[in-house]
């Protein structure tokens, strides 16, 4: 299938109101779509069907899934798509003022109780002009160590978004997660600088998976801490690695045990999400939550015999749950885009530069627009 024929079938389904979702994992050329045959509202608790989720911060809220068996598969192999990006254009920020009051307050409440650091996040509304399908387009071209998305459903809304974020990979028995925290912008010319603040909040988000991820697994192996680059702006990340323990490790519980994570919660976790529960002055919906494929069967072919490739190939069906976590992302109404973003505050936190690390947080997905 070529690119024109892919966007086209997807242009079609969107006008029928329709959900889907059109994504493509980080540096991978291949742009996966799953086109809904019905716009019936499926959603999932368990996590043990096989489909695509689209999953709320707060899990009190419902999980939406795309289920596999009721929809149709499109993908295509492309470097780059066909689209304009959009000429630049100049933006207002709104007035710096509550996020700086709200941000003030956590770092008192981190001083006088048990919290040690709590994400708080605002939302910046932009107009736009162009449809969302290029906009995906744009996306793609843009950050290719992204996951890039474009999710609809008639019932919910539309979103988009580029995440460097991975909650969570699981491929048979093999776990993969990050812990990504602590942002800089990106200069090509200075070699980045990190401060305790920084590395303090990212280690928070490392002891935590560590330690929650624990009674399901064995040989959990972390790598060294490393520095990426998102768009414009670098973070700290370290790999998690390990392997399910027993033969009922379920999906659901490690899910349980994770999200939401100190990378866009808070710890303790309990404490951090009622305080933002209490205090932003919106709903996150489906900002901080999480998506990807959950459950799909993929089959490696091996040859256990090189003498005889043929006769000796089979088959290892493994399955495989990819989930990143909703960042970077937006939620379009009509002609406004709705952009999340947020920061983890700490007891070293400035509140003007955490105000700042949001302003420059819009840019991903300003740059789009
Ligand atoms: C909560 C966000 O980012 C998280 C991921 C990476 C770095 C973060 C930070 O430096 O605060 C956040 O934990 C966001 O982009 O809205």
């Amino acid at each position: 299938m070529d690119a024109q024929t892919f966007f086209d079938a997807l242009t079609k389904h969107y006008s029928e109101d329709l959900p889907f979702v059109v994504y493509s994992r980080p540096v991978d050329s291949k742009i996966k779509c799953w086109l809904q045959n019905d716009d019936a509202y499926y959603t999932t608790n368990t996590f043990t069907e096989s489909g695509f989720v689209f999953s709320p911060f707060n899990l009190d809220e419902k999980s939406i899934l795309i289920p596999s068996d009721n929809s149709t598969h499109l993908s295509i192999k492309v470097e780059m798509l066909d689209v304009e990006m959009p000429a630049n254009k100049t933006t207002t920020e709104p007035d710096s003022q509550s996020h700086i009051k709200l941000v003030t307050e956590a770092i008192k409440t981190i001083e006088d109780s048990d919290l040690s650091k709590v994400v708080l996040s605002r939302c910046k509304t932009e107009t736009i002009q162009d449809d969302p399908i290029t906009v995906f387009k744009r996306l793609f071209n843009t950050y290719k160590n992204a996951m890039v998305y474009c999710w609809y459903h008639p019932k919910v809304g539309l979103w988009l978004g580029a995440t460097p974020e991975l909650l969570l990979k699981v491929e048979g028995k093999q776990l993969t997660t990050i812990s990504l925290a602590g942002t800089k912008p990106y200069n090509k010319n200075n070699e980045v600088q990190w401060s305790a603040k920084e590395l303090e909040e990212q280690q928070i988000v490392t002891d935590y998976i560590t330690e929650q991820i624990k009674p399901y697994v064995q040989s959990i192996k972390t790598s060294n801490i490393e520095t990426v680059r998102a768009g414009q702006l670098l973070h700290l990340k370290t790999r998690i690695t390990a392997r399910l323990d027993h033969k009922d490790s379920r999906l659901e519980d490690i899910i349980l045990a994770l999200h939401p994570t100190p990378a866009v919660c808070g710890f303790p976790k309990t404490i951090a999400k009622a305080f933002i529960l209490n205090n932003e002055d919106y709903n996150r919906e489906f900002y901080t939550g999480f998506l990807g494929e959950l459950n799909l069967k993929s089959t490696n072919t091996r040859n256990i015999n090189r003498r005889n490739v043929e006769n000796n190939a089979y088959g290892v069906v493994k399955t495989q749950s990819n989930f990143y976590v909703n960042l970077r992302c937006m939620q379009i109404q009509s002609n406004k885009a709705l952009i999340y973003v947020g920061g983890g505050i700490t007891k070293a936190s400035e509140p003007q530069n955490e105000w700042n690390e949001t302003v420059e947080k819009t840019k991903t997905m300003l740059k789009v627009l």
